[in-house]
């Protein structure tokens, strides 16, 4: 299977730190691969050198056969690359709707299609269950609704890849649970990509799991294989229930 998104021997240094320390990576297409790793790994940092936010200091990005390593970030979500980052990033004053609608509209050339951007604003609101809060603004809904939010400003896009940073942090149980059907339901046609803590999410919800620590990539495999890595869990999943 050809992969949506490699990066080879990719690195960011900040200073004398190595956020990022040569890592090859691969995402299958139709995939839901998780990224852990204990606070400081540069779980955040690798996402965000795909997502375009921070450019490498070396290494090279491929997506869907493309070199992007060089392009700013509006192209990449142009491309198909949308994310949604730990900090709530919704404007509180606007609409949960107008919230959608910012972002979706950047990605008509044709700023006449009105109707096609209320159908795709109306289609990301009700998959993540918000189409009854269309109206409502934004810093109003419950810190859980912020992040579904924010989840639908991503899904406007119609994105090939979706990167989610800690999506579940401050949600309910319940919310998790819905949270965790939605991804599902995501991936049935788009590539999801997650950094998440929590690890009943990882492990119900990945096919597949990459391990980082100090910005590098210390083991990678399905849910099982991370389980039984003894290296892993020494170094991470030993104080947590896996
Ligand atoms: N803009 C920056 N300037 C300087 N150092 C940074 C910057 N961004 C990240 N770092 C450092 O790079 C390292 C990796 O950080 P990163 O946020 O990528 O880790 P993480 O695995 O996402 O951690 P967490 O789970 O806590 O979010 C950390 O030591 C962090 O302090």
């Amino acid at each position: 299977m050809t992969p949506l998104l490699t990066t080879r021997d990719l690195r960011k240094n900040y200073g004398g730190l190595r956020a990022v320390d040569g890592v090859d990576f691969t995402l299958l297409p139709g995939e839901i691969h998780a990224i852990i790793g204990p606070n400081g790994a540069g779980k955040t940092t690798f996402v965000s050198l795909v997502c375009g936010r921070v450019m490498p200091s070396s290494g090279t990005i491929i997506f869907d056969g493309d070199d992007i390593t060089d392009l700013p970030a509006y192209r990449r979500v142009r491309q198909g690359i949308a994310y949604t980052f730990q900090i709530t990033s919704v404007f509180a004053h606007l609409s949960a709707y107008d919230n959608v609608a910012l972002p979706m509209q950047r990605t008509l050339t044709d700023g006449r299609s009105r109707a096609k951007l209320h159908a795709g604003v109306m289609n990301a609101l009700e998959r993540t269950g918000l189409a009854g809060r269309a109206n409502s603004l934004a810093g109003t809904l419950s810190y859980g609704h912020q992040r579904l939010l924010e989840v639908a400003m991503g899904l406007a896009l119609k994105p090939r890849l979706l990167i989610l940073d800690e999506p579940t942090q401050g949600l309910s149980d319940g919310e998790i649970a819905g949270f965790m059907d939605l991804v599902r339901e995501i991936a049935q046609d788009a590539t999801v990509l997650l950094i998440e803590h929590n690890m009943q999410v990882v492990m119900g919800l990945a096919d597949r799991i990459t391990v980082m620590n100090a910005g590098r990539i210390l083991a990678e495999g399905t849910p099982a294989d991370i389980r039984a890595n003894d290296e892993v869990q020494r170094a991470y999943l030993g104080t947590e229930p896996a």
